[in-house]
């Protein structure tokens, strides 16, 4: 099979792009189509695979598939990028329009014109915070703010939120001495997560902005990730770090995201999206 596709990035966090408008894929296919693209040294090399699909419920629809094959339900930078080809490849009319992911629909709004788009703003909608809603194993709260996390002999606290898929937020003294590598992948796989998590950890650099890293799930260390932004920017105001209403610059390992908690609860994202291959990837 022969199948076209786009690689694009939103601040080094890649996808491999697949229109599902003109290329139709069977269901029992994706998990390994993920798994074959992702590869850097077999397939082409990405963070996982994202469909963009015809749907009855918004103007676009969007999936996404993490490097070893499992559906995500949400993805912040997959999001800006799939707003840009739809509007550069006239998917959409209007500059501003709806898709559809697999946690509800969000809103987005392109900057730039159908030649090239250059950044996205999109409407995260309201964060989930509610422990089984993460979900977190225990006793239900309506929030899970600093609590008490051990690992590994570590004592750790723990913010978790959700934006259609979970984080467990970190903070930490200085971000390169974060333990992504080492605690990351097992606090993704923790029993307290029925559903696995994805980890970030934050350093708080001033009133404005923030620097982080992240340990995606299913996908490990990515440049940056949309929606650990967006889950690190609500988890810092829930801690009294950061004041909500305010746009806070999140430094990423791949460049800057803008976000916004903003007073009526929606989270804003702003930030770039970029194109850097098409081409034809063929699997047996
Ligand atoms: N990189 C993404 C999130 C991708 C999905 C995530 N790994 C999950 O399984 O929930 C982003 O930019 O938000």
């Amino acid at each position: 099979m022969n199948i076209p596709f786009t690689k694009m990035h939103g601040l080094g966090n890649s996808y491999i792009f697949i229109n599902v408008f003109d290329f139709p894929l069977q269901e029992n296919i994706l998990a390994d189509l993920a798994i074959a693209v992702a590869d850097k040294d077999t397939g082409i090399g990405s963070d996982g695979l994202i469909l963009i699909h015809p749907t009855d419920k918004a103007d676009v629809g969007m999936r996404i598939f993490n490097k070893d094959g499992s559906e995500g339900k949400n993805c912040g930078n997959g999001l800006r990028c799939v707003a840009k080809y739809a509007y550069e490849h006239q998917l959409v009319d209007e500059k501003q329009f709806t898709i559809e992911t697999k946690a509800g629909n969000v809103s987005a709004e392109v900057h730039g014109d159908r030649s090239q788009v250059k950044e996205v703003t999109v409407d995260m909608g309201v964060p989930i915070l509610k422990r089984s809603e993460i979900p977190m194993l225990g006793v239900d709260q309506d929030q899970v703010v600093a609590e008490p996390f051990e690992v590994q002999d570590e004592k750790l606290e723990v913010t978790t939120v959700s934006m259609g898929n979970p984080h467990a937020v970190f903070f930490v003294d200085d971000i390169n001495e974060a333990p992504l590598t080492t605690l990351g992948p097992i606090i993704e796989k923790d029993q307290r997560f029925p559903e696995s998590v994805n980890v970030e950890f934050i350093e708080q650099v001033n009133d404005k902005k923030i620097h982080f890293r992240v340990w995606e799930r299913g996908s490990g260390v990515t440049q940056a990730c949309g929606t650990g932004a967006c889950a690190s920017v609500v988890a810092a105001i829930l801690n009294g770090k950061l004041e909500k209403g305010k746009e806070i610059t999140v430094h990423l390992a791949g460049g800057d995201l803008y976000i916004t908690w903003a007073a009526d609860d929606h989270v804003w994202m702003r930030g770039k999206a970029e194109t850097t291959i098409e081409g034809t990837f063929f699997m047996e």
